[in-house]
């Protein structure tokens, strides 16, 4: 079973400062996601040639998979500033008037975990989306004042992990969706090639191979890997992570080999051992392993039904025969008519 914090895809706490000394400072340089990248170079360059804002942005997927360094790299490409913020951060629609006010023409903001926005957020949003206006409140009650404000055109760029959570009139207001997915081992490969010149160590193709196997496709948890083995080469190997020490450190780590981490093991376990594989829906597995259902849907989740460890059916979460094999239980005998619909 790996460490916890080694393969998860959200952010460590300490992470941000060093997060920030990795990220691709220009459009080309980001690695992958071509669909994305080529789309969204089509959008910024109309928009750039016509000297208008670009439209309101969407990004969604899993957590560590550069959502937050996209809109980064939008700002720096449509040569404007970016105002950041997040969902769980915006309390009442007074924290936004200083920023909204303040933006310049053209200007980014950037809200991340945009699903978790209040209503009355929203709802705030709307006019300042569609109409460049927000309407302040000056006092509470039925006869309240308001006083209507313009501001400059703006881009809203939403981060979200859940798509499924926005309100269909926010997500309505967005011109563009992009959707960002796991990344491919080669992708990743690269992706740590990049990280070891940037951290000034040395990789060979092996060992990024080696790394980006146990990434689960997220390039964070790759950045994280590498970090991690290369104190281990420092100390142990003159530097060089070849495979044979990726391979040492990344035991030496308890990472698994497919780059499940704790809570993906204890998930998987506690279906097999407690709910007889599944199918078992996720408010009772979340009960079981003591994680938010949220969570579970939108870190654990996508990876594990990707890579085929868990399926998702109309009747509950259903342990895969993979998952049996890999955490040594026998293969479940399902009747061939019990096989789970994929939905
Ligand atoms: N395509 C990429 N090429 C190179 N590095 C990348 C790429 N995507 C992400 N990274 C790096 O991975 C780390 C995490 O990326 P980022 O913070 O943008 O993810 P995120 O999707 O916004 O995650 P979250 O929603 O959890 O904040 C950053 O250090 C970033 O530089």
């Amino acid at each position: 079973m790996s460490r916890p914090e080694i393969t998860t895809p959200e952010a460590l706490t300490d992470e941000s400062v060093v997060e920030l000394s990795l990220r691709p400072q220009r459009l080309a340089e980001f690695i992958g996601q071509g669909k994305v990248k080529d789309a969204l170079r089509i959008y910024v360059d109309a928009a750039t040639g016509r000297s208008e804002p670009l439209d309101h942005t969407l990004l969604f997927g899993p957590p560590g998979l550069g959502k937050t360094t996209l809109a980064e790299l939008i700002a720096r490409e449509m040569g404007v500033n970016i105002h950041t913020t997040s969902g769980p951060a915006l309390e009442k629609p007074g924290d936004l008037v200083g920023t909204l006010t303040n933006l310049r023409a053209g200007d980014i903001l950037f809200i991340d975990e945009i699903h978790r926005l209040k209503p009355v957020i929203d709802e705030f949003l709307y006019p300042a989306m569609e109409d460049s206006k927000i309407d302040i409140r000056l006092s509470e009650g039925p006869k309240a004042q308001t006083i209507t404000m313009p501001i400059e055109r703006f881009t809203l760029i939403g981060a979200t992990t859940r798509l499924g959570m926005l309100t269909a009139p926010l997500r309505a207001r967005f011109g563009i969706e992009l959707r960002l997915n796991y990344y491919p081992a080669a992708e990743i490969e690269e992706i740590v090639h990049r990280t070891a010149v940037v951290l000034g160590c040395s990789v060979d193709a092996e060992g990024a191979a080696e790394l980006a196997r146990r990434a689960r496709g997220t390039p964070r948890v790759a950045n994280r890997l590498l970090r991690r083995v290369r104190d281990f080469a420092q100390v142990k190997a003159s530097g060089h992570i070849s495979r044979d020490v990726a391979r040492e450190a990344l035991a030496m780590l308890d990472v698994d080999e497919f780059g499940l981490d704790e809570m993906d093991t204890r998930l998987l376990r506690a279906i097999i051992e407690k709910f007889d594989g599944g199918p078992v829906g996720v408010g009772t597995i979340a009960a079981a392993v003591g994680e938010d259902a949220d969570t579970i849907e939108e870190v654990y989740e996508p990876f594990l039904v990707q890579n085929g460890f868990l399926q998702r059916t109309p009747r509950g979460r259903v342990a895969s025969a993979q998952a049996y094999r890999h955490l040594g239980y026998p293969p479940p005998s399902r009747p061939a008519d019990a096989q789970p619909e994929l939905f």
